[in-house]
């Protein structure tokens, strides 16, 4: 079973307003909500995609409630721990261009982190656990690692697409994969990343660092996967762009959901970036359909790694 987890889950409120005006009364031109953190995202595109899996993490208030409704009514296994404070609503701003205000998140507990914890102890060799998103402001920077932890003692395969520190400390415990974006990437190693070339040099640190497979995602300049035997580039499908939010987060279960069923890394690659272009190019999260209908724009190709 895939099992995610979403410590700072959202309710993602998408406005779309034709121009902003600071310090003036603005007015929408549509509105959305969906039930939004990155972990979230990936079990809803897991479905999606006929595949199972149960959303773990924290949920409170209305909006935690507005959530679990909405995963259930889709039919997605839920076992969040409830906590007191509202979970939170992240503000997307559609206009020129896409603006995000991520909320912080309400304050965890440790009963509430430990009741996570004894969940986290039943997996099994069997499972994979997806940790995705930021975590809220009131927890440590070591929690994604004390976590992972708990799935080195049992051998569950583990996924972790986090920024800074969070991801680097999970590092040296052998993540199965890491998906940071170029901007990310870069962030870790105070440096700037425009190319699929910087990328893999770049990918391929944190390889030595770690990780097994890294994906490094450059929007509409392609994507990279890099592990210790080989490297591969892809190309993104043309189209326009509705929304990015949540593009990154059906790249994983993209990959998920096709290494599950035919153990190809390369494939499930080329199937993680369909599913990334196909979240782009809609409003909300991509269908099958239409991740199918890009497959045949995305060409993965193997490059040489150093000394070949
Ligand atoms: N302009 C674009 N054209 C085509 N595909 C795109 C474009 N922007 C994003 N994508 C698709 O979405 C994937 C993820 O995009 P990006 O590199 O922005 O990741 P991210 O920042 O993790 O995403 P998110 O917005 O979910 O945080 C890309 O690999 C690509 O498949
Ligand atoms: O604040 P975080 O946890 O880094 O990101 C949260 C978030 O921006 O990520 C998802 C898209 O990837 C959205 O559903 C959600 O609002």
């Amino acid at each position: 079973m895939i099992y995610t987890v979403t410590l700072n889950p959202s309710l993602d409120y998408i406005v779309e307003v034709d121009q902003v005006t600071l310090g003036e009364l603005n007015r929408t031109k549509n509105e959305t909500k969906f039930p939004g953190g990155k972990g979230i995202n990936v079990s809803q595109v897991l479905k999606r995609l006929d595949v199972d899996s149960r959303a773990l993490g924290f949920l409170g208030g209305f909006t935690g409630e507005y959530i679990e409704e909405f995963l259930k009514s889709l039919e997605i296994e839920t076992d969040f721990v409830k906590v007191t404070e509202d979970t939170r609503i992240n503000v997307k701003l559609k206009s020129e261009k896409e603006t995000e205000i991520n909320a912080k998140g309400p304050n965890i507990t440790v009963e509430n982190f430990e009741s996570l914890k004894r969940k986290i102890r039943e997996l099994t060799s069997e499972d994979i656990l997806v940790l995705a998103g930021s975590i809220p402001s009131t927890m440590p920077e070591n929690t994604y690692e004390e976590l992972v932890k708990l799935c080195n003692e049992n051998g569950t395969k583990f996924v972790v697409d986090a920024e800074g520190e969070l991801l680097k400390k999970v590092l040296p415990l052998k993540p199965f994969l890491i998906k940071p974006n170029h901007h990310e990437l870069g962030d870790l190693f105070n440096t700037v990343i425009t190319s699929k070339q910087e990328a893999i040099s770049y990918g391929r640190e944190l390889i030595n660092q770690g990780a097994q497979n890294v994906i490094v995602s450059l929007a509409e300049k392609g994507a990279v996967l890099i592990n210790k035997d080989q490297n591969f580039t892809a190309t993104v499908p043309k189209g326009e762009v509705k929304s990015s939010v949540g593009a990154g987060d059906s790249m994983v279960a993209g990959f998920l959901a096709t290494y599950a069923k035919t153990k190809s890394i390369e494939e499930a690659f080329r199937f993680s970036v369909a599913a990334g272009s196909a979240t782009a190019f809609s409003i909300g999260l991509c269908t099958r359909e239409k991740m199918e209908g890009l497959l045949p724009q995305v060409k993965v190709e193997k490059t040489k790694l150093r000394g070949e």
